[in-house]
């Protein structure tokens, strides 16, 4: 991937790209590049306008709004993200900017003109300045202030908001209630005239900046490197499949009764939600923030936990969905109560690293009520709690099980099993995770402790069909709510994927350890398995039949 050291010295150096590609740094010119095609990384449009204020054509389009209800269209979102990815790429590095890919334009100046005039009587209704950010509810601060901190609209995003406001969506938009990296969140309230009412709302509004997107690129995709150059219609449009990508996602886990805002409307990279907040309008805290009151905070602190393990159960089996972000950052905390924001990038369970995403999502859970004092179960046996197919997906008999959970642990547990249990939580994190029967390692090994009884040991016995499987899981939850599961599947089928889960690179199979005392485990366990292996051979048969369920259970 990296360039090749020799290229200066190829017939074909005179006819590369000016540039070079360096680790690290990514592509940097090598000469001086004519400003016409030069479009550097990170750094403003050699025409001086950082966000395609010029254009606001798409802004008056009607037709390609996810708004309108139109789900069958959910299945394009993958062809289009992926038409979208083999254009960033097929410019090999060097950001030149290429023909004009829109299609092409009815004279519609005039009427754009005419609709940006009509909006622009709703500007006093855009007020950055009434800001009502965490952290300033005790003090004071003066606008001057603010005004530092805040990030100043460009000029499609006010004409969107002036648009959501024309329509309804909201009656005014203030400050920010919190502006970060990939998107800044304003607070926004609603007026209903008749009833005199006021809702807060908030506005996610996703960053178009180049630089921002390729971290979002990277961390998606796995990749160590941003390999395309991404020019500005390029990156609004990608930018605009996110926000898309996080209403559909809400859509899902908002349907399925999880709390979590309420997706409202989308429009290209502004998604209005429910505001998750108090009715002054002060945003609830993140999970981080919050300070529990009372005198049984440690039985509270435990309480979130449970709670928030069976969101996660039901995020997975009901909306079909690993958040893939999740951790005291991205769950908002009011009165005993947990919300799930922030999911723009969550994934479906066929996607090839949803696991790991999960396994990840499991650690930083128990990472955080660790530190609050929580007795948190392994990390092994939460992350079979939520990809268990059968068992409750509802309160309060999630809870329930997983006191079974507790209960279990702690009768098979002696004194030094607190520490036994990092011990395990250490060896699950790294152990690689197969997603379908392909990856397996060594499936001989594996169908010999399936014909043992001990398929359910296997990291991946959720995806094995039952009868395979022997149900004789310690870790099981009551047998007879199985149908409750169903659920899912209805709901998933009138919202089929909307995430790019398909053309996301698998992980990659090697394993990586961190030091030396891993990888000597490592291969005495591969030995041991050695040995175990050729003792005897599985017969056909069976590894014919384990392999047909288990393909035919993913689908
Ligand atoms: N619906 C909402 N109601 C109230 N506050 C919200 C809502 N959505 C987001 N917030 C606030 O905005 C913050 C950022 O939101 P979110 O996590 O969705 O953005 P983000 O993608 O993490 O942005 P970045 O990564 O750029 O910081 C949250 O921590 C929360 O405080
Ligand atoms: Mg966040």
């Amino acid at each position: 991937m990296a360039a090749d050291p020799n290229a200066a010295a190829s017939p074909a150096a005179p006819h590369e790209p000016p540039f070079t590609y360096t680790p690290n740094r990514g592509y940097e010119p090598l000469q001086d590049v004519p400003p016409e095609v030069r479009m550097p990384r990170g750094t403003p449009h050699p025409d001086g306008l950082d966000d395609d204020d010029d254009d606001l054509d798409d802004i008056f389009e009607e037709d390609d709004d996810v708004d309108d209800d139109d789900w069958a269209a959910d299945g394009d979102l993958t062809k289009t993200y992926n038409r979208q990815r083999q254009l960033n790429e097929s410019d090999g590095g060097a950001a030149l900017p290429r023909a004009n890919q829109q299609k092409p334009k009815a004279n519609t100046f005039a009427s754009v003109d005419d609709q940006v005039s009509a909006l622009s009587k709703h500007a006093a209704k855009i007020r950055l300045d009434s800001v009502k950010q965490d952290g300033d509810k005790d003090k004071e601060k003066d606008k001057a202030d603010r005004a530092t901190s805040e990030q100043v609209l460009d000029q499609r995003t006010r004409m969107i908001l002036l648009q959501m406001i024309n329509r309804g969506a909201v009656s005014e938009v203030h400050g920010a209630i919190s502006t970060g990296k990939e998107a800044n969140v304003y607070g926004a309230v609603l007026h209903d005239d008749s009833s005199g009412e006021t809702t807060h709302r908030a506005i996610k509004v996703y960053k178009t900046a180049i630089l921002v997107f390729k971290d979002r690129e990277r961390y998606i995709t796995g990749e160590h490197r941003f390999k395309g150059g991404f020019d500005k219609g390029n990156s609004r449009k990608m930018v605009k499949l996110w926000a898309e990508k996080e209403y559909r996602n809400l859509r899902r886990i908002y349907n399925a009764g999880i709390p979590c805002p309420e997706p409202i409307q989308l429009k290209l990279h502004v998604l209005v939600m429910g505001f998750l907040g108090d009715r002054k309008g002060w945003a609830f805290p993140r999970l981080r923030d919050a300070v529990l009151a009372g005198d049984d905070v440690d039985r509270q602190w435990r309480s979130l936990y449970v709670q928030l393990l069976g969101i996660m159960r039901k995020m997975y089996q009901v909306c079909r969905l690993v958040h893939a972000d999740l951790s005291e950052y991205n769950i908002l905390y009011n009165k005993d109560k947990l919300y799930i924001i922030d999911v723009s990038q969550s994934v479906e369970p066929d996607h090839p690293r949803s696991l790991e995403f999960l396994r990840m999502d499991i650690k930083n859970v128990g990472d955080f009520f660790r530190r609050k004092g929580v007795d948190t179960l392994s990390d092994r046996a939460i992350f079979n709690f939520i990809t268990a197919p059968t068992g409750p997906v509802e309160e309060p008999d999630m809870a329930a099980a997983i006191e079974k959970l507790y209960e279990l642990m702690h009768m098979a547990e002696n004194d030094d099993d607190a520490a036994e249990r990092e011990v395990d939580n250490e060896v699950f994190r790294n152990q690689y995770i197969p997603q379908t029967l392909e990856q397996v390692y060594d499936i001989e090994k594996d169908a010999q402790r399936v014909g043992k009884g001990e398929g359910n040991d296997l990291i991946y016995s959720n995806l094995l069909a039952d009868q395979v499987v022997n149900p004789k899981r310690e870790d099981a939850e009551p047998s007879e709510s199985s149908d409750e599961s169903d659920n899912g599947a209805e709901l998933s089928s009138d919202d089929q994927s909307g995430d790019e889960s398909r053309f996301d690179k698998g992980r990659p199979r090697g394993r990586r350890f961190e030091n030396k005392d891993e990888k000597r485990l490592h291969k005495q366990a591969v030995k041991e398995a050695k040995r175990e292996k050729r003792k005897d051979k599985i017969p056909k048969a069976v590894k014919k039949k384990l392999v047909s369920t288990t393909s035919r259970k993913k689908k």
